[in-house]
C-alpha cells in the first residue's frame, strides 16, 4: 500500500480509537459520580472527567497528529530502538490496551521531534511532518537523518504553516515548534525565564506553550497553585485565549495585571508625572513606612481582668514584645496576631504559676481582653485606610515619604481634594497598585506555581513587585522586548527588571528570528531600532514572502478605505492601526465608504498599556453593519466564517500590542511617533503586526528613521539555516535599486536551496 494511504488507515485508527476515548470519559463521568468516597472528591473527579470528556469532544475534528518519529536501530535511540511514534496534539490511547496511536507532544520522547538533526539525531532515522487541508491528510515530507539529511527551514510544510494567513485566533504552534523554542517550552519548572525576543519571535507562543507544558510534565504540583498568564489588555487575551485549550489546558488563568490587581472599579485618574511617581519602586517604602508608622511604642502597662485575678504586663515587657515583633518583620497583619498571641502566653505564664488551668476557652477570654491594648500600639488597618492616610495628607506623605520622595513628586501625588472618609475614594488605577503593595505587606497573598508574563517590559517597579508577591514560591517566564516598551516606566534594561520581579537569577535568552513579519517589513522595522534607547539585536525574518507598500495620500482616510478595500481582496484578518485619536475617524471613513469595520475599544479597567489616563486596555466592538461573527473578531482574529466586512478591525495604536493581522495598513506613521514620549517604540510595535502585507499610509512626512526616499532593504540577515533570503515585494516610492547580494548591482540573490520550498 502506498506510504499516504498506510498513513490514512492510521488516521482512520487514531479516529475511532478517539471516538472510544470519548465515549470512555463520558460513562466514567457517570460511573464517577457514584464512585468516588466522599463529596469533594467526586466533585473533584466528576469535574475533570467531564472537561476531559468535552475536551476530547472539541479536539475531535483536528488532525490526530502532526509528525513521526522512526528511531533507527542504534545504541543512542536506547529504549525508543526501531520504534515509530507518531506525535499528536494529544495522546491517543491504543485499542485493547495496545501501545498508543498518538503520543502527547510534551512528552519527553516526543522531544526528539524538535530537536534532533542531522548533526545530533539523537537515535531518530526518520522524521515525518504531515501535511493537512481542512481535516485531510494531503501528504508528508521525511528527513532522513541518519543520512544527514535535514530541510531545517526548507520544508515546505512549515513555511507553509508558519506563512499560513491569520484568521480566527491565534494558533498553537505544536507542529512547528523551533529547537530554540522548544529548550524554553520545556526548561525545568523551576528555572525562571527571561525572553528578550523581537517582534514575532514567539514570545507569546512560547510562554502559552510552556504553561501546556509545565501542566503536563507537573501536574500534581501545580495542580494547588495552579498557572497564571498576565497580558497587556482584554485584547489581546481575547486572541490568545483558544491556545490553552487547543492544547487540552483549559484551567488556566489568563488575565492583565490590573484585573489581577483589582480592588474595585477603577474611578479616579492620574496625570503622568503622579502616576509615574506612583509606579516607583521608592513608593514601596514609602508605604512600608506609613503602614509601620501606625505601630506605636506602649506607654503603659496591660491589666487583664480574670476571674477574681487581675494579671498585669508591665509597660517594659509589653514593649519587648512589640520590639522583638518588628524585628522579625512579618507581615503587619500575622505581626499583629504574634503580638497578641505573646501578650497572651504571657498572661498564661502568670495564672499557671498561680494554679490556674488555662484552656481554650479561658485563652479566648484572654485574647478578647488583650485586644485594646493591642489595638493601640498595632492597629488594625486596611490598605484603602492606609494609603488614602498618605494621599489626602500632606503631613502624613511628608513623614513617610521624606528623603525618599522630593517635595515635587509628594505634591504630583497628592490629592487636591481629599475624600471625607477612605470608602468614598476614586481609586486610579496606579492606587490600585499601591493597595496592592499595602495588602502584600499585611498579609501574604496566595502564590502561583508559576507565573508567565508577557509583554513585561512595559509593567512598572511596583506592579512587577506586585508579581513578585504573587510567585515568591514559584517561578516565573518573563516575555517582553525592550524596543516594544512605551509605558513611561517600560524597562531598559532587563536585570533591574527582573529583580523587582523577585526573579534576579532568571536566566535571559534571546530570540532573533521573526515568525510573523516578512523580511521586507523587519527591514523597515529594523530602521527604528537605533532611535529606541533599547539595546536589543535587529529581528531577523523567517519569512520571504510577504509585501511592503508605502504611499504618500494627501486625502488619508480615503486612502485608508481604498488601501483596506485591496486588502480584502486577499484572504486574511486586516487591521488598521492608527493614532489612538484617528481611530475612531478612520472607522467613520471605513464605514461611510462601505466597509463595516470592528474597533477595539478601551478596557473600563485601566491603565493597560502604558497611557496613564487609565482606559487603555481593550475589547473588540462589533462593526456596525457586520453580520454576527463580527463581535467574535477579537483582536488579530478575523471570524473563520466571515466573507468580508466582519474581516476588517481598527486599532488605536496604544491597543496593538502582541496582536497581528494578515493585512495591516498603518495610518500616519508621524501622528503615532508624536502621539507620546516614546512614539517611536509606538511606531515600531505598529509597524510589526502584518503577518502577510503592510500598507503604510501617510500624508505628512514620514519620521526619518523610516524615510523610503532612503529606504534600500539591508541584506539580508536571514541567518535561518537552510532559509531562502528571496527578498519580500517592495512597493515603495523610486526605490533605490536592490543592493546586490552577490555583486552584481540590481541582481537578485539566489537561493542557497532550491528544493524544498518553491513559491
Ligand atoms: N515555531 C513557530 N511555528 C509557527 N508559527 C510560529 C512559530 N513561532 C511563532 N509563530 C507565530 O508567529 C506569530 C508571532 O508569534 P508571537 O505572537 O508569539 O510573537 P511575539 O514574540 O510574542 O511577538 P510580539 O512581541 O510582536 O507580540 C504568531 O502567529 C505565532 O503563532
Amino acid at each position: 500500500m502506498p506510504e499516504l494511504d498506510e498513513e490514512r488507515v492510521h488516521v482512520a485508527r487514531c479516529e475511532a480509537a478517539l471516538r472510544a476515548m470519548i465515549d470512555g470519559a463520558r460513562f466514567n463521568v457517570v460511573v464517577g459520580e457514584h464512585v468516588a468516597g466522599d463529596r469533594y472528591s467526586a466533585e473533584r473527579l466528576g469535574r475533570h472527567l467531564k472537561s476531559l470528556a468535552k475536551e476530547l469532544q472539541e479536539d475531535a475534528g483536528g488532525p490526530p497528529f502532526f509528525g513521526r518519529l522512526d528511531f533507527g536501530s542504534g545504541a543512542d535511540a536506547g529504549e525508543h530502538r526501531g520504534r515509530r511514534y507518531h506525535i499528536g496534539r494529544r495522546h491517543i490511547s491504543g485499542e485493547g490496551g495496545g501501545p498508543p496511536l498518538v503520543i502527547d507532544w510534551r512528552a519527553p520522547v516526543s522531544r526528539a521531534f524538535y530537536r534532533a538533526g542531522a548533526r545530533d539525531p539523537r537515535g531518530v532515522a526518520v522524521r515525518r511532518r504531515f501535511g493537512w487541508a481542512g481535516g485531510t491528510l494531503t501528504g508528508f515530507e521525511d528527513e532522513r537523518l541518519d543520512r544527514g539529511e535535514e530541510l531545517g527551514a526548507a520544508s515546505r510544510i512549515m513555511a507553509a504553516e508558519i506563512e499560513r494567513p491569520r484568521v480566527g485566533p491565534m494558533r498553537d504552534i505544536v507542529a512547528t515548534i523551533q529547537p530554540e523554542q522548544d529548550d524554553l517550552v520545556r526548561a525545568d519548572l523551576a528555572e525562571s525565564i527571561c525572553v528578550q525576543g523581537a517582534p514575532g519571535t514567539g514570545k507569546t507562543a512560547v510562554g502559552l506553550h510552556r504553561a501546556a507544558y509545565l501542566l503536563y510534565a507537573h501536574r500534581q504540583r501545580l495542580e494547588r497553585g495552579g498557572v497564571l498568564v498576565l497580558g497587556p489588555n482584554r485584547a489581546f487575551l481575547g486572541y490568545i485565549s483558544a491556545v490553552l485549550p487547543a492544547l487540552g489546558e483549559i484551567d488556566v488563568e489568563q488575565t492583565t495585571v490590573e484585573r489581577l490587581l483589582a480592588r474595585g472599579p477603577v474611578s479616579g485618574r492620574d496625570g503622568e508625572a503622579a502616576a509615574r511617581v506612583k509606579h516607583d519602586a521608592r513608593m514601596a517604602e514609602v508605604l512600608h513606612r506609613a503602614l509601620y508608622g501606625r505601630v506605636r511604642r506602649p506607654t503603659g502597662p496591660i491589666a487583664v481582668p480574670d476571674g477574681s485575678y487581675r494579671w498585669r504586663i508591665p509597660e517594659e515587657e509589653f514593649r519587648r514584645i512589640v520590639d522583638d515583633t518588628r524585628r522579625e518583620a512579618p507581615p503587619y497583619g500575622v505581626g499583629r496576631e504574634r503580638v497578641t498571641a505573646r501578650v497572651v502566653d504571657a498572661v498564661r505564664r502568670r495564672a499557671e504559676a498561680r494554679g490556674r488551668t488555662t484552656g481554650t476557652a479561658w485563652a479566648r477570654t484572654v485574647t478578647r481582653a488583650v485586644r485594646p491594648f493591642v489595638d493601640e500600639v498595632w492597629p488594625a488597618v486596611r490598605p484603602e485606610e492606609v494609603v488614602a492616610g498618605l494621599l489626602g495628607d500632606p503631613a502624613a506623605l511628608a513623614g513617610a515619604a521624606g528623603g525618599i520622595l522630593t517635595a515635587e513628586e509628594q505634591a504630583a501625588i497628592l490629592w487636591t481634594r481629599p475624600p471625607r472618609t477612605f470608602r468614598s475614594a476614586r481609586w486610579s488605577a496606579a492606587d490600585a497598585v499601591l493597595l496592592d503593595e499595602v495588602a502584600g505587606l499585611l498579609e501574604r497573598p496566595d502564590g502561583y506555581g508559576h507565573v508567565i508574563v508577557d509583554e513585561a517590559q512595559d509593567l512598572s517597579a511596583m506592579q512587577c513587585r506586585a508579581v513578585a508577591r504573587r510567585s515568591e514560591y514559584g517561578s516565573i517566564t518573563v516575555l517582553g522586548d525592550l524596543a516594544q516598551g512605551t509605558t513611561p516606566w517600560a524597562a531598559r534594561v532587563w536585570p533591574e527588571h527582573l529583580a523587582h520581579l523577585g526573579k534576579p537569577e532568571a536566566r535571559v535568552v534571546a530570540l532573533t528570528t521573526g515568525f510573523r513579519v516578512p523580511a521586507a517589513v523587519v527591514e523597515l522595522a529594523n530602521r527604528l531600532l537605533g532611535a529606541l534607547e533599547a539595546d536589543v539585536p535587529p529581528t531577523r525574518s523567517f519569512r520571504s514572502d510577504g509585501r511592503l507598500r508605502v504611499r504618500q495620500a494627501p486625502d488619508l482616510r480615503s486612502a485608508v478605505v481604498e488601501a483596506v478595500r485591496d486588502a480584502l481582496r486577499h484572504e486574511g484578518s486586516v487591521g488598521v492601526i492608527a493614532a489612538a485619536a484617528d481611530a475612531g475617524t478612520l472607522v467613520a471613513a471605513l464605514r461611510d465608504g462601505g466597509v463595516p469595520a470592528a474597533a477595539v475599544t478601551a478596557d473600563a479597567d485601566g491603565n493597560a498599556d502604558g497611557n496613564t489616563g487609565g482606559n487603555t486596555g481593550g475589547d473588540v466592538e462589533p462593526a456596525g453593519a457586520a453580520p454576527a461573527g463580527a463581535g467574535r473578531n477579537i483582536g488579530g482574529g478575523a471570524a473563520p466564517d466571515v466573507a468580508g466586512p466582519a474581516r476588517v478591525t481598527v486599532v488605536p495604536v496604544t491597543m496593538a500590542k502582541g496582536l497581528e493581522y494578515d493585512h495591516v495598513v498603518v495610518a500616519e506613521p508621524a501622528a503615532i511617533a508624536e502621539a507620546e514620549e516614546r512614539g517611536l517604540n509606538r511606531l515600531y510595535v505598529a509597524l510589526t503586526r502584518a503577518v502577510s502585507r503592510l500598507d503604510v499610509l501617510h500624508s505628512r512626512p514620514l519620521p526619518p528613521q523610516i524615510d523610503v526616499t532612503d529606504f534600500r532593504p539591508l541584506p539580508s540577515r536571514t541567518g535561518v539555516p537552510g532559509s531562502r533570503p528571496l527578498p519580500s515585494q517592495i512597493d515603495v516610492p523610486d526605490p533605490r535599486p536592490l543592493p546586490s547580494r552577490t555583486g552584481v548591482p540590481g541582481s537578485r540573490p539566489l537561493p542557497p536551496q532550491t528544493a524544498g520550498r518553491p513559491r
